[in-house]
């Protein structure tokens, strides 16, 4: 049992910063979408759908994922996808959000890529004026496919340059190690974009090391396999590099037997800049909070100071600037002096 209230987990202001927006599209919305598009699906039922989400490793979800991902054609089908996702996140207390996004799941299907673009950035813009949510866009690109895909890609996106704040790599990790981006990731980097990339998910310590020394990247997304090289763990520990961990989708895709087993709490102790997120929240079992809550109702070792940190992490993590930031950290421990309070039976719940 978790030492940390539930309610004061999910009251806590955070930043989710791996979050696939193709990943938050719920059975019942991919059921709707296909109806509107006329596009047909290999199941007959949202039951039957959910029911094929149960994943022995990152590629059995891949290709569910990319199935999904089918229905979606149009502006208006981005943007309902994305702004079924600020919905929810603005319930969980997200204040700022990072969307990866993966054109090329889309342009290989016909559908342009300013298309994808403009329906995101207009389900960004209505979510901040509706709930107050920050967000940003970050261009992922899918590292089974070749490197002039992905120069392809980057291309087709300049120009709707400020639209998007960085990118990443996603998509099957083994036998796809980072260097073999090494050029696209040099040339995002000159032209001023933030580069993010999935490291040690079920890659080897050598893909973070590569990620770091070769792509240059600023965070690390999953990246708990860090675990097994002490060098490595003593290198993001000393640049407080941030992991982006998901703890549900380890659990759902088999990297944990069970969340008992989740190494979130040796990576938090050897003082990485670990934070929370969903990664596809519609396929592994929930949104920010029920992340939140999964994580520390499984691992007693984590407490108020571990959930304060977290939180924390995320805000230092993000690609904003440091009067938002402060902003956030003020924000955080007004939350939190109200719940320690309610707990302690100080002030009426
Ligand atoms: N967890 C994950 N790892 C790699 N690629 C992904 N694309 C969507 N989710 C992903
Ligand atoms: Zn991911």
């Amino acid at each position: 049992m978790t030492t940390v209230s539930p309610a004061l987990l999910c009251a806590l202001p955070k930043a989710e910063l791996h979050i696939h927006i193709e990943g938050s599209l719920e059975p019942e919305l991919i059921f709707a979408l296909a109806q509107r598009n006329g596009v047909a699906l290999p199941y007959d039922s949202v039951e039957a759908l959910r029911a094929a989400y149960a994943f022995t490793d990152l590629q059995s979800f891949l290709d569910i994922y990319y199935a999904g991902a089918s229905v979606l054609l149009k502006e208006q089908d981005f943007f309902d996808m994305a702004m079924a996702y600020f919905e929810r996140a603005a319930q969980d207390n997200v204040v700022h959000a990072e969307l990866f996004f993966d054109p090329q799941t889309h342009t290989e299907r016909g559908v342009p890529i300013g298309v994808v673009i403009e329906g995101l950035t207009r389900a960004r813009r209505e979510a901040q004026a509706r709930w107050g949510i920050s967000s940003a866009l970050i261009l992922c690109f899918l590292r089974h496919l070749s490197q002039a895909s992905a120069f392809e890609t980057l291309e087709a996106a300049l120009p709707w340059r400020d639209h998007f704040i960085g990118v990443g790599l996603d998509s099957s990790e083994l036998g796809h190690p980072p260097e073999k981006f090494a050029e696209v990731f040099a040339r995002c980097r000159e032209l001023g974009l933030h580069v993010v990339a999935h490291a040690g998910e079920e890659g080897p310590p050598a893909y973070i090391w590569s990620a770091l020394e070769v792509l240059k990247v600023e965070r690390i997304d999953h990246g708990v396999r860090a675990i097994e090289d002490a060098a490595l763990m003593q290198r993001l520990a000393a640049e407080r590099v941030p992991l982006t961990v998901c703890p549900l989708s380890n659990v759902k895709l088999c990297v944990y037997p069970h969340m008992s087993q989740h190494q979130l709490p040796a990576l938090l102790a050897a003082g990485l800049a670990c934070t929370i997120n969903s990664d596809d929240p519609a396929y592994f079992g929930g949104t920010m909070n029920a992340n939140w809550l999964a994580t520390f109702e499984a691992l007693p070792q984590l407490g108020l100071a571990e959930a304060r940190k977290l939180a924390l992490n995320s805000f230092e993590a993000s690609f904003v600037d440091e009067a938002t930031k402060a902003g956030w950290r003020r924000k955080l421990e007004e939350v939190l002096a109200i719940g320690v309070e309610v707990v302690n039976g100080t002030k009426p719940g």
